[in-house]
């Protein structure tokens, strides 16, 4: 049981930043999603995750068409994402943060005050339980970002370029971070990433979006052996793969 675009078109007015996209996503994968600046890969997260309608073509969750569905509706079915930006809630500490969302998707206060203990324990990040969002170094603010999109146990999560600004260490380790919410919590992440190397490091699958089309899918071998993929995308980042 998948999260996918099936034929999705999306027109802002007269422009087209998406035409006839099919992708799918199953719990315990992680795909890539890659392609030049304007390709369209954010418009698709917030398509899959009901922040965008599409213009043509259907979101299916699990079986079920729910391309009408709110974003506060995609998250409470479990899909859920992060943003290029943080988006913390910064006067809060970090538990706070985390359980704040707990409670909105309906779980009593102690009980998410539980499941975020929990969750920052997992990842490694119970000694910044009672510290300020705000005060947060960079990288820290990312991965408590995504710690707050796994509360209430999603089936799946987007990550809108989790990596940008990290340095090359930083971003390996939240390579395994990604694999490991797929492998030990089995959700299905979509991997949004310039940094090509990480992507094809993590992901079993990558789709290459160019001009809102996709161009390429496929696994590593074939990104890294694709000609179309080269000539739209890889010229820029060859080193980084
Ligand atoms: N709300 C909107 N109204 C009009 N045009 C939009 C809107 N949102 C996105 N676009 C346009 O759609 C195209 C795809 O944008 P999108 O943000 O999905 O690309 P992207 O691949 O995520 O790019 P980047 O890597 O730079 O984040 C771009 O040309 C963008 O300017």
């Amino acid at each position: 049981m998948v999260l996918a675009l099936e034929q999705v078109g999306v027109a802002f007015g007269g422009f087209r930043a998406l035409t006839d996209v099919t992708l799918s996503v199953a719990p315990g994968q992680v795909v890539g999603l890659i392609g030049p600046n304007g390709a369209g890969k954010t418009t698709c997260v917030n398509v899959l995750t009901g922040f965008q309608r599409p213009t043509h073509g259907k979101v299916i969750l699990q079986g079920r068409e729910v391309s009408g569905l709110a974003a506060h509706e995609m998250r409470r079915a479990g899909v859920a994402r992060t943003f290029q930006a943080g988006r913390l809630f910064g006067g809060l500490d970090v538990l706070d943060n985390l359980a704040c969302t707990g409670v909105g998707l309906g779980l009593r206060r102690s009980v998410a005050e539980h499941e975020a203990s929990a969750l920052l324990n997992w990842m490694g990040m119970a000694a910044l339980e009672s510290r300020a969002a705000a005060g947060l170094p960079y990288t820290d603010e990312r991965r408590v970002a995504i710690a707050r999109a796994l509360m209430g146990k999603p089936r799946f999560l987007l990550l809108d370029e989790p990596a940008a600004g990290m340095s090359e260490a930083e971003a390996a380790d939240l390579a395994a971070l990604i694999g490991r919410i797929a492998a030990e919590l089995g959700v299905g992440c979509l991997l949004i990433e310039h940094n090509v190397g990480l992507v094809l490091s993590v992901c079993t699958q990558v789709v290459v979006l160019d001009g809102g089309r996709i161009i390429e899918k496929g696994d590593r071998e074939a990104i890294l052996g694709s000609r179309a993929v080269r000539e739209a995308y890889l010229g820029t980042y060859a080193e980084a793969a």
